[in-house]
């Protein structure tokens, strides 16, 4: 996250007039374009990511984009995005976001928290006996005509540890798959969580790690996440145990895991993120875990099922329609909350502006100056920015846009209605 640098202000007003263009990189599933061409917006759609200075040009004159976790958003790229409304992160992480530099902006990003959850969750659940049955090799072995039917150090999942750290929406969902197979679960979190099933928190990660026969990770990617899982806590790891990670690619240094696996103190790993991921199917991909025995390596598809893309399509694109049609902010990461009902026959503005004392009187004062009456007005802030809804009881939104534009404070002002 970036300090809060606001863009030169006054910024022009930006109004409600089309045609309005979306940009949706990385493949977002088809039920996202078919949702935001429903709303008017003519469609721009990619397979791939795009890197930060292509995508401050492919910016202007786009007012939604759609990314997912390979699209980094950094303050550079926004710096001339004057018509971006909002950003919709079609997946669970926006780590790949400056959160700060959108929110100065005036840009909400709204994600869906959810709609991948079960997804991840039944993958990290497949890898746990994929590895303690070592399946990836002895299939490998087949393919390459050599029949090897060992049972040693093969074994079942039932009575085995799992270990979770993070018990959110994905640790606490695998936590009832893990038990609904046997598995005794222990979890480790920042947080107080209530433990579903019979699961149960221990105090320390070292604890955890000196438990658990599969350590799983599900936390976001946070300077206090940033190689949680380095040489030192592998080796807190009982011997022989195996490590998940399909959380984020910094939250493991993977050259500890490496030389872990390569010294046999672990006995297997399944990781689905790495530090530094291609931005498209067709680029090649090095890492220091190919070739490791029992090591499982997918590119990053916790999330990818049919079931979660089009979820996922359907959720980001209705929170961005609904801020496009009323100004709803409600899930979005990184901006204050409004959320008010269209009154018919009535004018809405949006207006984001630095949060310094005055100017809501400074606003009220160019409406009042207009003869014109607020019919509400919901206001909500940060440390950074306000945001507020007006409604107008007479079509005077014009002039008073034009008029807030002149606000040094101004970030954003949108005529809704
Ligand atoms: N591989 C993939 O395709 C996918 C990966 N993800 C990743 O999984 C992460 C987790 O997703 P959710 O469960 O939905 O998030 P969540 O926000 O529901 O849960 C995260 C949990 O981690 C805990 N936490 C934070 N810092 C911690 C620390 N230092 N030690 C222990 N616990 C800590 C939080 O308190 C929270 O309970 C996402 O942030 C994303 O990066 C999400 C979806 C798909
Ligand atoms: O599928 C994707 O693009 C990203 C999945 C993911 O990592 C997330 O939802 O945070």
């Amino acid at each position: 996250m970036s300090t809060a640098r606001f863009p030169p202000s006054p910024t022009r007003p930006i109004l409600n007039e089309g045609p309005f263009r979306a940009l949706l990189l990385e493949n977002i599933h088809p039920s996202a374009e078919e949702m935001l061409k429903a709303e008017g917006f003519q469609v721009e759609r990619l397979s791939s990511a795009l890197k930060p200075a292509e995508l401050a040009e492919r910016l202007k004159g786009v007012h939604l984009l759609g990314i997912r976790s390979k699209t980094t958003v950094p303050p550079e790229s926004l710096v001339h995005a004057e018509d971006l409304l909002a950003i919709g992160a079609f997946c669970i992480g926006t780590n790949q976001v400056d959160l700060t530099a959108a929110n100065t902006h005036g840009i909400p990003v709204f994600n869906a928290p959810f709609s991948n959850t079960r997804s991840v969750a039944e993958m990290v659940v497949a890898e746990v006996i994929v590895l303690t049955r070592q399946l990836f090799d002895r299939s490998r072995e087949v393919h390459t005509g050599q029949w090897r039917k060992v049972a040693t150090g093969s074994h079942e999942v039932r009575g085995k540890t799992l270990g979770i750290i993070g018990y959110g929406h994905i640790g606490s969902q695998l936590g009832v798959l893990a038990e609904s197979l046997g598995m005794r679960v222990l979890y480790f979190d920042v947080m107080t969580k209530l433990p579903l099933g019979n699961s149960r928190a221990v105090a320390t990660l070292d604890e955890l790690l000196a438990q658990s026969d599969f350590v799983t990770l599900h936390v976001p990617a946070l300077t206090s996440t940033h190689m949680m899982m380095g040489a030192e806590q592998l080796a807190k790891m009982k011997k022989g145990a195996c490590l998940i990670n399909a959380s984020r690619g910094t939250v493991v240094d993977i050259a500890a895991l490496a030389a872990s696996l390569r010294s046999k103190h672990l006995g297997g790993a399944a990781v689905d993120v790495y530090p530094e991921e291609p931005e498209g199917n067709s680029d090649g991909f090095v890492t220091e875990l190919q070739g490791i025995p029992n090591v499982v390596l997918t590119p990053h598809i916790g999330g990818s099922t049919e079931e979660a893309q089009a979820s996922i399509g359907k959720e980001v694109a209705t929170s961005l329609s609904k801020f496009f049609r009323t100004g709803a902010t409600t899930g979005a990461v990184n901006f204050p909350m409004v959320e008010a009902p269209l009154i018919p026959g009535t004018h809405r503005i949006l207006n984001v502006h630095r949060n310094i004392p005055g100017v809501l009187r400074d606003i009220n004062r160019i409406v009042s100056d207009l003869n014109a009456n607020i019919h509400a007005q919901v206001l909500s802030t940060d440390s950074n920015i306000g945001y507020l809804v007006m409604d107008l009881d007479q079509d005077v939104s014009r002039p008073v846009c034009d008029a807030i534009a002149g606000l040094t404070t101004d970030i954003k002002t949108r005529i809704v209605s």
